[in-house]
């Protein structure tokens, strides 16, 4: 027997940041729903969903998980077909593994997240860059992946085998045209992959009408899930490689490696699933939208600018904040943090005063402007 483990530290622990407001990119669509709370304590036991399982997990009609992933997300998606993943990359990496071959070239765009990258790595695929446009935009001109594909065909002879489009990407939050992409990759013969982890859930998304081959997106992301899990969204076209079956076993699906999201994952998705359709309709979008550029207007009011996109058309937005690194000379780089840690306002990365992102998502205008009034409050204090 080795030696004993000092337990001490394991069981119950409790989490303990304060975030009565929580503006942290990564976390405020994925806040979980009264209702998925629920699910959550109900449908926490490991392989709960499987209560009335066949062999299919997607075909679960008790609790009604093949509704859901058969009739409601295609629906809510605009895709022929889609299936849960454990997230967005093992979406992105199902969907190259099935569809490119060792050696292929997949282009992105320049501000492609590094999971897909690293989706494209395990899939042993090269990787074409699509340049931005240098600061303070950031922009991904659609062009640009005509020039990568042609760049590609020269010297390899042939086209890449996908092209992958960030809508919107992870830093600036812009959202890039991609019907213009779409179209000048089509006309290559090239299909299209588009990462909407930040944008399936939080805003209206409509594969078909983007021209997307293919879809990831992330549940706990911003689908208000508890992770891991994602969704993929497939054509008909191209179902039949990227959902294929096993020949072993005529039950399983390869890429998803026989069962993916089950328990207590997949069941606060579905029971979020009402709010998250709400939300993501063009009206409360729009209040969304709104909210960030108000937000943005009164930060840069105190001396900040949002970089990316402007006017801004997502909650994910990055700042340059002179004014908090001037302080941070004169203090420390953790001031901000704990400033803002004392008022219960989480989400700012700690020791960043120089810039940071944020998202205001679901964040509401009251509190947004306890956000406005607690930085004004914080750079009165240091510059007294
Ligand atoms: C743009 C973008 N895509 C994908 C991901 C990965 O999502 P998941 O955790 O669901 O794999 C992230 C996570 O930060 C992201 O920012």
């Amino acid at each position: 027997m080795s030696k004993d483990i000092p337990l001490q530290k394991y069981g119950f622990v409790k989490r303990d940041t304060p975030r009565k407001i929580n503006l942290d990119p990564l976390q405020t669509g994925g806040i979980l729903t009264p209702e998925a709370n629920q699910a959550l304590m109900e449908w926490g036991d490991g392989y709960s969903v499987c209560d009335y399982c066949a062999g299919i997990l997607d075909e679960i009609k008790t609790p009604p998980i093949f509704d859901f992933i058969h009739k409601a997300l295609p629906e809510f998606l605009g895709c022929d077909q889609a299936r849960v993943t454990n997230g967005a990359r093992e979406a992105k990496f199902a969907i190259m593994h099935s569809i490119c071959k060792e050696g292929d070239w997949v282009v992105m765009d320049g501000n492609a997240h590094y999971s897909s990258l690293v989706a494209a790595e395990r899939s042993r695929l090269n990787v074409k860059l699509v340049e931005k446009t240098p600061s303070p935009e950031y922009r991904i001109d659609p062009e640009g992946y005509g020039k990568a594909i042609e760049e590609i065909k020269e010297s390899t002879g042939n086209v890449p085998s996908m092209a992958l489009v960030t809508y919107p990407d992870g830093s600036y939050g812009n959202l890039p045209d991609v019907k213009a992409i779409s179209r000048i990759v089509h006309s290559y013969g090239v299909p299209l992959l588009v990462n909407g982890a930040y944008a399936i859930g939080r805003m209206p998304f409509n594969a078909k009408d983007l021209g997307a081959d293919f879809i990831a997106g992330s549940g706990h992301k911003s689908m208000a899930s508890c992770g891991p899990i994602g969704v993929l969204g497939v054509s008909n076209e191209y179902a039949p490689k990227v959902l294929e079956r096993s020949k072993f076993n005529k039950n399983k699906e390869i890429e998803s490696l026989g069962c993916t999201a089950r328990g207590a994952t997949i069941m606060t998705m579905i029971a979020s699933f009402p709010s998250v359709y709400e939300r993501t309709k063009p009206e409360n979008w729009q209040k969304e939208i709104e909210n960030a550029r108000w937000f943005s207007s009164e930060l840069e009011n105190m001396g900040m600018r949002q970089l990316g996109d402007r006017p801004h058309n997502h909650d994910l937005m990055f700042f340059e904040t002179p004014v908090f690194y001037e302080i941070s000379k004169k203090a420390d780089r953790y001031f901000l943090y704990r400033e803002l840690k004392s008022r219960s306002i989480h989400g700012i990365k700690p020791g960043l005063t120089k810039f940071f992102k944020l998202s205001t998502f679901g964040v509401g205008r009251e509190n947004l402007g306890m956000v406005v009034d607690a930085f004004k409050e914080i750079i009165q204090k240091y510059e007294a």
